[in-house]
């Protein structure tokens, strides 16, 4: 079982030592526009997947965007590390939303 964090380990071993014929290294050698087109593909992807009934469309789009996600953020030099920090800052923040003005305005 690959968790998050391992599949960015893995993707980021993959940019150091590339293995030629590999669907990443294919990305790294095509370049951020590939990559980003990837994501936004991806990302259209889980949306119609949403929309339609069942659920197993809907988690093979989202680990396909997760995984283009991940490629994106090591060819950009974002650790994983970076976003796990982000997170933490959030962790028990986001519960005094209804106290924003925008929301009593709803
Ligand atoms: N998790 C993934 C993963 N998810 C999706 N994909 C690839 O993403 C592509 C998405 O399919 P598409 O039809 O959209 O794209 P495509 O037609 O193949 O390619 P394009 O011409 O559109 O670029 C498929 O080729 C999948 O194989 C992935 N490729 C690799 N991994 C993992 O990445 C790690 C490294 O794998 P390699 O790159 O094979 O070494 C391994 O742990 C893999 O499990």
């Amino acid at each position: 079982m690959q968790n998050m964090e391992e599949l960015y380990q893995m993707i980021a071993e993959r940019q150091k030592n590339p293995k030629k014929g590999s669907y990443t290294d294919y990305l790294f050698t095509e370049g951020l526009d590939k990559i980003l087109k990837k994501v936004g593909e991806e990302s259209t992807e889980v949306i119609v997947a949403a929309k339609n009934p069942g659920d197993s469309e809907l988690v093979y789009e989202t680990a396909d965007l997760f995984y283009h996600v991940l490629v994106l953020l090591v060819q950009r030099g974002v650790s994983f590390d970076q976003i796990k920090a982000e997170l933490a800052k959030r962790e028990g923040k986001m519960s005094d939303f209804k106290d924003r003005p925008e929301i009593k305005n709803l």
